[in-house]
């Protein structure tokens, strides 16, 4: 028989005031309950008072793989996003007539929820007190690890949604428990118990003229701010991006790091990139990728007879290296791809990516060509993320399927 806790906080938003007895309901699968509760809050008790939920729970325990992947905004967590679901298959779409601002995106195996829905003030009340939205003080991390965790173990949980649009907390949305929940925004592992229930993290660590340039060019051309704008919040928000989002790369199981490119001298256009992927060692469950052969130290240029490169041309860099004390192997690629199908030759030269199929890393990037990053090596490494994260769940769920068997074998 399942035992469900629902978790009760007091936090000012999608509060949970009351829990009520269980039930057991017939349309409900095997090894399900259902667990009626009330959440209210500073705006529903506002309109009236307290809003019955409907939360269901799953028996067995931990149900929901974790992923957390942090990075400051504008620095391509939705475009790794869609990379990562395409992954799995299926499209990824906000709920289902719901609040049309919602920051969820959900498909078959994948939920995706933004963390900005725990800022526990709204864009005034930050204004009032003076925080940016990076503080901790401008967001709930109780009620963020409540429901994480609830998620985790197979409960539904009634999320905040701040809406980007107003500046406002939006009344809660249904999340129920997917098969993987990836956490994504400023801080999933800043808490250390919401870190601690991550089965891996990622980092997307943009270097500061390489942000300012994507951040520049979305936030002129899609946004209509000014360029005086764009430089005086990246200036505001520096201090507290240094205190509370960068350090958080220390804890993450691999590093996306973008960097100006080192084939141009002094090159200040931004364009060509260098990005290194830093995978931590002796990660449960994730062997990192190599390149011709594990742990040694490798410098490749492929341009030639098998790659076109025009002016500045390729470099990539494979070796071992220490990452904030721990040990860690660093791929790199520098410069960008002419040619996206003939990627198809760098893949044969790399090993453990975790495909299903030769070339599947090639196909995968030529699906989304048009997405940014396509033709370097952001797109390629998140990629092989991406994939690594399918091998990841998957293993996870082979050794749950094989544990009562054991059990049973002993
Ligand atoms: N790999 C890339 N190469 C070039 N430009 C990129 C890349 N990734 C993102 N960008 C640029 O940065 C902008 C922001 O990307 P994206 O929306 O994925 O970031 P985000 O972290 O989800 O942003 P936010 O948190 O503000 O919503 C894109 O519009 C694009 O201009
Ligand atoms: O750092 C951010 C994460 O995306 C946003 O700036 C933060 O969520 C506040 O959002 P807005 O600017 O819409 O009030």
């Amino acid at each position: 028989m399942a035992i469900c806790t629902v978790s009760t906080s007091h936090s000012l938003h999608s509060t949970c005031y009351i829990s009520a007895p269980t039930r057991t309901t017939a349309h409900l699968g095997f090894h399900q309950r259902q667990v009626i509760f009330y959440t209210g809050g500073r705006r529903s008790a506002r309109r009236g008072g307290i809003v019955p939920s409907v939360v269901t729970c799953a028996a067995g325990g931990a149900n929901t793989v974790v992923i957390g992947l942090a990075a400051d905004s504008g620095c391509g967590k939705s475009t790794f996003m869609r990379r990562l679901t395409s992954v799995f298959g299926g499209a990824a779409e906000p709920p289902r007539g719901g609040n049309p601002d919602s920051n969820t995106l959900i498909s078959d195996t994948t939920t995706v929820i933004c963390l900005d829905d725990y800022h526990s003030l709204d864009r005034t009340g930050r204004k009032e007190k003076g925080v940016t939205a990076l503080d901790p003080a401008a967001n709930n991390f109780d009620l963020m690890y409540e429901q994480v965790k609830a998620l985790k173990d197979g409960i539904a949980v009634e999320k905040p949604i701040y809406n980007h649009v107003t500046g406002l907390l939006d009344p809660p949305e249904l999340i129920k428990p997917p098969k993987i929940l990836v956490i994504e925004g400023l801080h999933p592992m800043f808490d250390p118990r919401v870190r601690d229930i991550l089965d891996f993290s990622i980092y997307l660590d943009i270097s500061n003229e390489v942000k300012f340039a994507w951040k520049i060019q979305r936030d002129m051309a899609e946004r209509g701010h000014s360029l005086e704008s764009i430089k005086a919040s990246i200036e505001a928000r520096k201090p507290d991006f240094d205190a509370y989002i960068d350090p958080q790369k220390q804890y993450a199981d691999a590093v996306i790091e973008v960097l100006p490119t080192q084939l141009i001298p002094d090159d200040n256009e931004g364009k060509v990139l260098r990005v290194k992927l830093v995978m931590k060692e002796g990660v449960k469950y994730f062997s990192p990728v190599y390149l011709f052969d594990d742990g040694s130290t490798i410098s490749w240029i492929p341009c030639g007879r098998k790659l076109t490169c025009s002016y500045p041309g390729i470099k990539f860099a494979y070796g071992p290296d220490t990452y904030f004390g721990k040990e860690v192997s660093v791929l790199e690629m520098d410069g960008q791809f002419d040619r996206l199908d003939e990627l198809i030759y760098v893949e044969s030269h790399l090993s453990n990516l975790s495909t299903k199929f030769y070339g599947e890393v090639t196909q995968q990037m030529l699906k989304h060509a048009d997405f940014p990053g396509s033709n370097n090596g952001t797109g390629l490494f998140q990629t092989i993320v991406g994939l690594k994260i399918r091998d990841l769940y998957e293993q996870i769920v082979a050794e749950k399927a094989a544990t009562p068997l054991e059990a049973a074998k002993a």
